[in-house]
Formats: C-alpha cells, structure tokens, sequence
C-alpha cells in the first residue's frame, strides 16, 4: 500500500493504478478504524479493481464545543489495518494541504441536511459536504463508500454529488453500506471507545429499544407516543439526553407521524456519559 501526504503524490499514485482504466474506490474516513470501516473495504474490493481509503480528521464539521482534539488518531495502526485488507492506497492530508491559506469555499446543502444531525450540529453538513466534494476532486475514484450508520450524511453526499455533477462519468456510483453492529447490537463507531464500561452496556438499550419501537410502530401505534416511551426507555437506562428520536421518510428524511406507501426509516441520536451516539434502522412495511 502507497500513502500519500501531498497531492502531488496522490495524483501519481491514483494515475499509476488508474493507467489500464481499472476502477477505483474510494473510502473516506476519520480513522481509528473498526471493523464498520474494514466492511466498507471489504465492499469496495468485492466491487472495484482497486481501493484507496483517505483519513482525515476533518475540522470543519466539528463544533468549537465538539471533540476535535479528543477525536482518537492512530495513524500506523489504521495503515497496517488498511493494507491486510488490500487496500492500495491511503491518502493522508494534513489540515494545511486540505485547507491551505485563504481557503475560503463552503459546499451547503439544503433540505436533507436540515432536520436531525443538521439542526443538532449545526454547520457540520457544511463540513461534510465540503470536505468529501474535494476528497472526490483529489482522488476522482470510479466509486465511493459510505456507512448507512451515518444516513443524513450518506443523503446529503449523494444530493451534494448529483446536484454538482460529481456523479457518473466523474464518481459513478456512491453506494451505502449496512450498518456492522456488536453483538448485543450496538452500532460500531469510532467514538464507543470514550465510553466506560457501565455506558457500553447501557447503550445496548439503544438498538434494543428501537427495534421495540419499530415493531409497535409496524403494529399500527402512531410514532408521537412509541417515540416518547422510546426516550423514556432511553433516559430510564442511563442516557443524559435526547437530541432526536425521530420516524422519517427514508429519502428525503422528511419526519412521519405513521407509515405511508414509502420507506421509512427510525433515527436517533442520544448522549450518554458524554458520548453522542447515532443510530437507524429501516421500518420494512410488511405489505
Ligand atoms: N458501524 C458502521 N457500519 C458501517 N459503516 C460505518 C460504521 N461506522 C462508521 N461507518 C462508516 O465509515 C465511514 C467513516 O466514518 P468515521 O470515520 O466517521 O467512523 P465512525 O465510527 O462513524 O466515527 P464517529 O464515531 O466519528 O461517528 C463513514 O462512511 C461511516 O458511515
Ligand atoms: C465522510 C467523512 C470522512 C467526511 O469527513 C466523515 O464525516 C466520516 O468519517 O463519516
Ligand atoms: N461519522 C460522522 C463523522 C462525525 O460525526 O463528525
């Protein structure tokens, strides 16, 4: 695996995999890499000839009161991770070569981006949008993988790709993947590792007691009362606050107050010990 730490050498490396027209992946990331950024991996190989993967703890999608000096960095480790899996090539910027001197652009999306994460985190789909448009104009890969676990994101980045015509020819597919869970079931995420022990449990209550809400939602229960008892549930196992916990539309992530004829999806963020977790999980109608 080549790492590159200038665009110069990106630019070589990426031309030098790319000199036959083989496809390339790429897979953005914030590293402290877990096995939901190794199935992302994963995925690319299956589906393109070669990966590349960028980390980048990225500033401007955190907030001055967020946890940008705390965000974990493991370079070496997250490099030999990379390469057992095949990748090819890791990009690796460091804030002045993404953001040199008078950098002054900012990409904001509109609608998708507005509700949930956006209303909570204000500014940060700013930074993401940002951001991943110049990780695709760096690498330019063929395709590019993104975790469901993140979904607002995974929806603003395709709107952000279609509407700045980033999609094929230039990025022919952005593809989703599943959410990779523990085995009690809660998400995996780079940020699990600040909880302690008697929080990791707790936040098992988390896809437990949205799968529950699901099912009685799927029974014909209207959302308003099952998502109250969910954040009952929430606080009651330990968790500080409710940032959202909210039945949506699963594209343009618009809230319901029941089922329609269309994809719904559960989304909530809640904070425990400190610690901002996110999770979602698709309502299947059964029909
Ligand atoms: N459990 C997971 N399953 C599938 N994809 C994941 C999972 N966790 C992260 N990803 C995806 O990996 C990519 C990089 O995410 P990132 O580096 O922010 O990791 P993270 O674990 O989500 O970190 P954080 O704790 O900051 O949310 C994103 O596309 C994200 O959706
Ligand atoms: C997509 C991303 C790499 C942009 O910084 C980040 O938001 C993440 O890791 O999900
Ligand atoms: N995985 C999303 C990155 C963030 O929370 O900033």
């Amino acid at each position: 695996m080549q790492t590159a730490n200038t665009l110069d050498v990106l630019r070589t490396q990426v031309a030098k995999l790319r000199a036959g027209g083989e496809t390339l992946a790429l897979v953005p990331t914030m590293g402290a890499l877990h096995e939901g950024h190794l199935t992302l991996v994963r995925r690319a190989r299956e589906m393109c000839d070669h990966v590349a993967a960028s980390i980048f703890v990225n500033p401007t999608q955190f907030a001055p009161s967020e946890d940008l000096d705390a965000y974990p960095r493991q370079l070496e480790e997250d490099a030999a991770m990379l390469e057992s899996e095949g990748c090819a090539l890791l990009w690796a910027p460091d804030t002045e070569v993404m953001y040199p001197d008078g950098f002054v652009t900012s990409i904001s999306v509109s609608g998708v981006s507005e509700g949930l994460c956006g209303a909570s985190r204000p500014g940060h789909f700013d930074g993401v949008a940002t951001v991943v448009c110049k990780l695709f104009n760096q690498v330019r890969p063929t395709h590019a993988f993104f975790g469901e676990k993140d979904f607002q994101q995974l929806a603003v980045i395709r709107a952000m790709a279609r509407d700045l015509d980033l999609t094929a020819p230039r990025v022919h597919s952005i593809i989703g993947v599943p959410t990779v869970r523990e085995a009690d079931g809660l998400a995996m995420s780079s940020r699990n590792r600040y909880l302690s022990e008697e929080h990791r449990t707790a936040a098992a209550t988390l896809p437990r007691e949205m799968k529950e809400a699901i099912a009685r939602i799927k029974d014909g229960q209207e959302a308003a009362p099952t998502l109250a008892a969910l954040e009952d549930a929430l606080l009651g196992a330990g968790f500080s606050s409710i940032d959202y916990a909210v039945l949506a539309d699963a594209a343009s992530l618009a809230p319901l107050d029941t089922l329609g004829n269309s994809p719904a999806r559960l989304l909530v963020a809640a904070r425990i010990g400190g610690t901002r977790l996110i999770d979602n999980m698709a309502v299947e109608q059964d029909r």
